[in-house]
């Protein structure tokens, strides 16, 4: 994906917050964006999915699905109504029950959901909510995926179920908002953004992000954050 001469300015703002911003989002693999807080990474996301009006060009134009920070949550009910809350539309399915799970879900969320599959959300740990969500809403099929912090809050165990069902689809083109670091090594190829002073000031590959040295403005970024 490419973007060119992007600008946008918040609304009643004075000044933009980006002038004439380009760069590339290589398609069918992951694209991590990093930044300080208030880097604008979320504001940015916003604008990819075309939730913020901007000037400038975005090439091509992709379907997409947003797993933002805050996802929603009804307390009471079961994971198996969320399952059905999410995928019931997308699949056309009035009921879903684990046997019908398994015909649509992959195999590390099939597996993650089974022992939940009848409890109440209130049962859950917090991280474990999460976790349902992202899965499920992974299941439903988008070229642009973008998930904004999605490991925060979650042990890295669950964090290595969420990066196999992404592994799972290398068909689709993800921009991964992350503040560590350790996300990086689940996936075999991937780019790494750096957005800093309202502008991409780094764009760089697997190969380049594990050459860099410590001490090389991009990696002192990256531990500051
Ligand atoms: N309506 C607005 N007018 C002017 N500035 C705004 C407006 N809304 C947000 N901002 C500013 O835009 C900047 C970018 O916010 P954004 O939420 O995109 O940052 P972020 O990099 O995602 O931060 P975090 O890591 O904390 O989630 C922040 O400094 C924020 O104060």
């Amino acid at each position: 994906m490419k973007i060119r001469h992007l600008n946008y300015t918040f609304p009643r703002a004075k000044q933009p917050f980006f002038t004439d911003l380009s760069f590339d989002l290589p398609e069918h693999q992951v694209n991590f964006l990093i930044g300080q807080n208030g880097a604008g990474k979320t504001a940015l996301a916003d604008i990819l999915l075309g939730l913020r009006p901007f000037k400038g060009a975005l090439t091509p134009s992709l379907t997409s699905l947003y797993l933002n920070q805050q996802l929603p949550m009804l307390t009471s009910i079961r994971v198996s109504d969320v399952a059905m809350l999410i995928l019931g539309i997308e699949t056309g399915q009035r009921h879903l029950t684990l046997e019908t799970l398994a015909t649509v879900v992959d195999g590390p969320t099939l597996a993650f959901l089974t022992p939940l599959w009848s409890k109440h959300y209130r049962e859950l740990s917090g991280g474990q909510r999460k976790l349902v969500q992202l899965l499920l809403f992974l299941q439903v099929d988008r070229e642009l995926v973008v998930l904004d912090e999605p490991t925060a809050m979650i042990e890295r165990e669950h964090a290595a179920i969420l990066f196999a069902v992404m592994r799972s689809h290398p068909e689709r083109t993800y921009l991964m908002i992350t503040h560590d670091v350790r996300d990086l090594a689940a996936f075999p190829t991937y780019q790494v953004l750096w957005l800093a002073d309202h502008q991409i000031k780094a764009s760089v590959d697997r190969t380049a992000f594990e050459a860099a040295s410590p001490d090389s403005p991009f990696m002192r970024a990256f531990q500051a954050i």
